[in-house]
């Protein structure tokens, strides 16, 4: 559990230690612990964004836009793109476009994704059933050049989308491999989602305890990040902290926010705690010990029986495997 817990964190990897795991797919990793949404035509707040300590700022032409205002929000996502990166800090540069149905997503998507340069990532919201996929790739195809690629985080904020969602993953997947976007995340949309099935919002969320329990199952079977519902009392740290740690518990491996005095306790929320990181320091330990014994038991069995030993090097391989990860882990945790 702790295991699959610590993966989630992996960041950006272009560290020495790569060397060190250089069987690890997390080369590419992009943490999103906390998603950040600022409206797009705010250029006081899209500002104060660059200068906080966010894993991923989410640039948003949807929901946190008025209608009135959403060219502005374009064209003001347009110019910063067009001027590139705002500050050297790691994080992950988003845009949130308008849902497909809305008529306005292509719009969005010709203006964001032909600036200067290109959004790391493209949040595509309401997304119903595969024919949004298949749509959303032909846009992009025609909108990004050469062989650039961006990330794809997939709303879900439906009954509709949610009956249909392993086969939304699917075809983003199989889409991904000729297209120009790579599905990284799901978003639970849970505002929208409670809106469509009727449900009205408690404290504890119970109302929709199996579509968040659903969409991280989902997500996690297609190998794509889980993004948690937003806490909309922004005022109520308490319960925010709270939520996120329940969020974290039932495998979510981020949380969206509005506002920036969410992003610490959210960020906290998704890392391992003291007690989990003692645990692994253990296991690493206990391993070293294992490992000297193992050696000795595979030199024999290579003696004695040759399918033994294959077993035996196999299993060795898998928790060398694992410890790599939770070693890399603990050193980028101390670097930071
Ligand atoms: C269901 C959904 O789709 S959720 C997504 C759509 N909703 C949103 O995007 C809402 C985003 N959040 C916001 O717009 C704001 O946080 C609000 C309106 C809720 C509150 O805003 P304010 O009243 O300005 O909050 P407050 O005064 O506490 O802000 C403190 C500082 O943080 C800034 N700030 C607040 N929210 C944000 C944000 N989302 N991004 C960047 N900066 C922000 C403010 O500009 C202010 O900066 P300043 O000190 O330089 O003036
Ligand atoms: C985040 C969002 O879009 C929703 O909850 O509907
Ligand atoms: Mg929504």
């Amino acid at each position: 559990m702790f295991i699959s817990k610590i993966f989630k964190h992996m960041p950006h990897t272009n560290s020495k230690f790569w060397h060190f795991t250089n069987k690890i797919s997390v080369r590419n990793y992009t943490p999103r612990r906390a998603l950040m949404y600022v409206p797009g035509d705010d250029t006081r707040k899209l500002k104060k964004a660059w200068t906080l300590n966010v894993d991923c700022v989410a640039m948003d032409c949807e929901d946190g836009v008025a209608i009135n205002r959403k060219e502005t929000a374009r064209e003001t996502i347009r110019n910063i793109l067009n001027e590139g990166k705002p500050t050297k800090k790691k994080f992950d540069w988003a845009v949130r476009v308008n849902s497909i149905d809305s008529g306005l997503c292509d719009d969005d998507l010709r203006a964001l994704l032909t600036a200067e340069h290109l959004p790391n990532t493209v949040l595509l919201p309401k997304v119903e059933n595969k024919e949004h996929i298949l749509w959303f790739s032909e846009r992009i195809n025609s909108y990004i050049e050469n062989k650039k690629k961006v990330e794809l985080i997939i709303f879900i904020e439906s009954a509709v989308a949610m009956i249909n969602l392993p086969d939304i993953c699917r075809t983003a997947v199989l889409l991904s491999k000729t297209s120009k976007f790579v599905p990284c995340a799901l978003v639970f949309g849970s505002d929208d989602f409670c809106a469509s099935i009727g449900a009205t919002r408690t404290e504890d969320s119970k109302e929709i305890l199996y579509a968040r329990q659903k969409l991280v199952l989902v997500a996690k079977a297609f190998g794509l990040q889980a993004i948690d519902m937003v806490y909309i009392a922004y005022k109520d740290l308490e319960g925010l902290k709270l939520q996120s740690e329940e969020g974290s518990r039932m495998g979510y491996t981020g949380k969206q926010v509005i506002h920036p005095d969410q992003v610490p306790i959210v960020q906290e929320a998704f890392l391992p705690n003291t007690k989990q990181i003692e645990w692994a320091v253990g296991l690493l330990n206990a391993f070293k010990e294992h490992q000297k014994k193992w050696k000795r038991s595979i030199y024999l069995q290579r003696k004695h029986d040759r399918y033994a030993n294959y077993e035996a090097s196999t299993k060795c391989d898998r928790f060398n495997y694992v410890i790599k990860k939770l070693m890399y882990t603990l050193y980028i945790m101390l670097h930071n």
